[in-house]
């Protein structure tokens, strides 16, 4: 099975506030899929439905084709999860936590040392099994968050905000210990830094407001997706801008603004300059320049949430 989560039109509201909304994603075996976001995208609400500590106010979660609103004990079985703040107890030394961990997680008794003792080598915390979790570092406590996570082996393991608050060199570590951990299993991971999505996912999907604005492509746009194109002037425009028409292109995605009659293109998958030429200059547009893109993320990132980049 290919499809280790499916997400179906799910929503979440708080009250009267829509913190999500009509999400659509899947996630295949292989993948780490990156949710990009500013604070209060819904990032975290997303997570907490996808691993089954909060539910949806409609819509459906399947891991492993798992209902896991009818099944969530059968779809938890195939879940870690990682949360923004993951419970530890400082009074318990790192064996003792991991162990407490295996029982919920339900490892059978008979596995639970040897459950604890490869999380732990996974996660670089083989010297520190002794050691009272008060006394970790923030980069071992977010390993050891990962390490329990990971105890009984699931297929899907879920991060929110992996990298937050650590020091440059704690963030390499982490991020090299999540690709490690990509070859056991699939992941998703949170995060309002293009960097880390661009350091270490597959696959990006960009949340705003609860919307997720992009689907797939975004974190793939290959170096003939993005094209900068001029149009010359026209007075008869009228209440029609160059972007919308340039966005009724059979070959255009998206179009945005950089300047006057200066436009960012993104191609609908498969198309090509040529396409986007012809099919300009068939619109009778005036077309006074065409040229390729750096597919910068950063850049297309704040042009979707429209907080403005630079050109
Ligand atoms: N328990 C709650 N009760 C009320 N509103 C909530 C609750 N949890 C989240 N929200 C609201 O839902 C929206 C999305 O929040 P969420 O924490 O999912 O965003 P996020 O993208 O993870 O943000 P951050 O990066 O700051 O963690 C926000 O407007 C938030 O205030």
């Amino acid at each position: 099975m290919d499809t280790l989560a499916r997400v179906t039109d799910l929503s979440r509201r708080f009250g009267a506030r829509r913190a999500l909304c009509c999400l659509d994603f899947e996630l295949r075996r292989g993948e780490v899929l990156g949710l990009l976001g500013p604070n209060g995208a819904g990032k975290t609400t997303c997570l907490r439905l996808l691993s089954g500590t909060l539910a949806p106010s409609g819509g459906r979660v399947e891991i492993l084709d798992i209902d896991l609103a009818r099944h969530p004990v059968a779809a938890k079985r195939h879940l870690g999860y990682l949360p923004e703040r993951p419970p530890l107890y400082p009074e318990l030394r790192v064996d003792e936590y991991l162990g407490h961990c295996a029982r919920l997680h339900r490892v059978p008794r008979v596995d639970f040392a040897d459950a604890v003792d490869r999380a732990k080598q996974r996660c670089g915390l083989d010297a520190v099994g002794r050691t009272l979790i008060a006394k970790l570092s923030k980069g071992f406590r977010q390993r050891l968050g990962i390490a329990q996570a990971i105890l009984h082996r699931p297929k899907l393991l879920i991060l929110d905000e992996p990298t937050e608050g650590l020091d440059p060199v704690q963030i390499r570590e982490v991020r090299g210990l999540i690709r490690d951990l990509s070859r056991d299993c699939g992941i998703i991971l949170s995060s309002h830094i293009l960097s880390e999505v661009q350091a270490v996912c597959d696959r990006v999907l960009v949340l705003h407001q609860g919307r997720m604005l992009r689907s797939d492509r975004f974190g793939v746009l290959g170096p003939t997706a993005l094209w900068r194109v001029r149009l010359r002037p026209r007075g008869d425009s009228g209440a029609c801008s160059g972007a919308e028409r340039l966005e009724r292109l059979a070959c255009v995605e998206a179009a945005v603004v950089l300047g006057e009659d200066r436009f960012r293109v993104i191609l609908t998958e498969g198309a090509e300059s040529a396409d986007l030429s012809r099919q300009i200059l068939g619109a009778g547009l005036d077309l006074c320049e065409l040229g390729p893109e750096r597919p910068d993320l950063e850049r297309v990132f704040f042009d979707l949430i429209g907080a403005g980049g630079t050109a």
